[in-house]
């Protein structure tokens, strides 16, 4: 646990203290002495009394309305992309901690470097991951983000077997052809593109095929409707009636979770009776991992509330970086010569049709800072919660059991303290890793839950941007504005008008 967090000592252990001190003195003292005794001992009581008085402050700031508190509030500038102001404000009045009601229960919001390090490498016997209600009934009460201690990394590390570099290595190719179809299908002969959407159909496709091994088709499609349903009520007051955005979600997640399970059926089928490959897909890779005594190691509850973790970390979280990417390429001219030469260096040396390789990808260095500077200044994931198992102190507040700790990467990343001139586009900030302060660059979050597919990310970013670049050039066409829903959404979808410059 971090030194900044210091334990209460409850009143009744502070009492049995001075009891035991006392009586053991009466055996062997008169009865001055044990006066005396007490004398001397009063004041040291009535102090520690004080000091453990004085430490239980709760932070500054107001709980507001039970349940509602600050939530409609805060969700009205997250939609109106003021959300950082709003925040900023707080940090302004109350200090870099304030106590809020967000999402049904009482909240503390920690901000800073040393607070994002404090939340995500925190004991997970004080510090729990649980996310806000709403979340964890539409997600699942057993995907990663719910679990703690062993559940956590034995599902995690399950996970990793398919998301790790050494894994992925061998689905470049896959990608490649994926991200190749989607650009024939709906760039290609187009003079006019609506970004996200776009971007939110080609990841979800990735995730589909490389992670679930699901056939295009009527399945695929019914999925991805279902699912942007569910996501819309991750982020919202979870009032469980007819109508509420909260129930619609719900409801959608139900149909999600049907249409999972049905394909670990066919997935258990494909891996006992026709000998499927444990590395074909992320379903066939939990499945098959056993242990000693030849037993599932992951349930089948385990496996549908990852896949509809996975689908939802991983598809809109992508498709924004994408879409914001493209956004900032448009509006800056040097950037976008800059990203362009370098991919055409790697094009250059490929003949028509070949795939690009592991090597290349390593080779995009300067299009990754891109990419890391869109994260900053609009990164996908405004924030995240977690929960306090006791009582603790922290930065000389008490932080109640029960409560929800709140925070929010935008304000890390346009400290200016950190990043100067926070405002300007400026790739070149990432030239050099090391120099960027620990906790400081928080748009993947940090420590033991760090999250697991910034890798799977990472290449289905670079080749998108390889052909996007390579194959096209665009320009802006409307306003570029944009409002979060929780996700960054650019006005109107961004649009994009296109021309092809080379074939596929
Ligand atoms: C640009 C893309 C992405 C961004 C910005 C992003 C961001 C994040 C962040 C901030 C967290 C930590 C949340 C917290 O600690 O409260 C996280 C966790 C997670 N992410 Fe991602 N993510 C991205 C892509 C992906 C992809 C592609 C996948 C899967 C293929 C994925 C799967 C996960 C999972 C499973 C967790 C939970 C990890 C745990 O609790 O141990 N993410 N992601």
């Amino acid at each position: 646990m971090s030194s900044l967090t210091n334990f209460r000592i409850h009143p009744h252990q502070a009492l049995f203290l001075f009891l035991s001190l006392s009586l053991s003195h009466t055996h062997t003292h008169t009865m001055s002495s044990l006066f005396t005794s007490l004398m001397l001992l009063i004041p040291i009581f009535v102090l520690f009394i004080r000091r453990r008085r004085s430490t239980k402050k709760l932070p500054p700031g107001s709980l507001g309305i039970p349940i509602i508190g600050q939530s409609l509030s805060f969700l009205r500038a997250m939609r109106a992309n003021t959300a950082e102001k709003w925040l900023e404000e707080r940090i302004n009045k109350y200090g870099p901690i304030s106590k809020l009601t967000l999402f049904g229960k009482p909240t503390v919001f920690l901000h800073g470097p040393a607070a994002n390090k404090f939340i995500f490498t925190g004991d997970d016997s004080v510090i729990a991951n649980q996310q806000v209600k709403s979340i964890q009934m539409i997600l699942g009460e057993r995907n990663l983000l719910e679990l703690i201690g062993d559940d956590h990394k034995r599902v995690r590390s399950a996970l990793m077997l398919f998301l790790k570099p050494e894994s992925l290595k061998h689905s470049v190719g896959n990608l490649e052809e994926e991200i190749r179809l989607h650009l024939e299908m709906h760039w290609q002969g187009k003079q006019e593109v609506k970004v996200l959407p776009l971007m939110k159909s080609l990841t979800f496709n990735i995730i589909c095929s490389l992670l679930f091994g699901m056939e295009r088709g009527a399945r695929r499609d019914e999925l991805v409707d279902l699912f942007e349903q569910m996501v819309k009520g991750t982020w919202s007051v979870p009032l469980n009636f007819p109508f509420t955005r909260y129930s619609r979600s719900l409801k959608a997640s139900k149909m999600v979770q049907n249409i999972v399970s049905q394909l670990i059926r066919e997935k258990r089928v494909e891996l006992e009776q026709k000998g499927a490959s444990p590395q074909q897909d992320l379903i066939t890779c939990l499945l098959s991992i056993r242990n000693d005594k030849n037993e599932e190691m992951i349930t089948e509850k385990e496996i549908v509330h990852n896949v509809v973790l996975v689908m939802t970390a991983g598809h809109d979280t992508s498709s924004v970086l994408l879409t914001f990417m493209l956004r900032f390429l448009s509006k800056e001219p040097v950037i976008y010569e800059a990203v362009l030469q370098e991919q055409e260096e790697i094009a250059r040396t490929k003949v028509a049709g070949e795939y690009l390789t592991w090597e290349d990808l390593a080779k995009m260095k300067y299009t990754w800072r891109v990419a890391m500077e869109t994260l900053r200044m609009v990164s996908p994931i405004f924030g995240g919660f977690r929960r306090a198992l006791k009582d603790f102190e922290y930065g000389g507040y008490l932080i109640p059991k029960g409560w929800q700790i709140f925070w929010a990467s935008p304000m890390t990343h346009m400290d200016s303290d950190i990043y100067p001139e926070p405002s300007k586009f400026d790739p070149n900030r990432f030239e050099n890793q090391a120099s960027v302060p620990p906790y400081s660059f928080v748009a993947f979050g940090g420590g033991p839950r760090m999250c697991p597919g910034n890798e799977f990310a990472r290449i289905e970013t670079l080749i998108t941007i390889h052909y996007l670049v390579t194959r096209f050039t665009w320009k802006l066409c409307a306003d570029s504005s944009f409002r979060r829903d929780p996700m960054p959404v650019p006005a109107q979808g961004l649009l994009l008008q296109i021309q092809q410059k080379k074939p596929l």
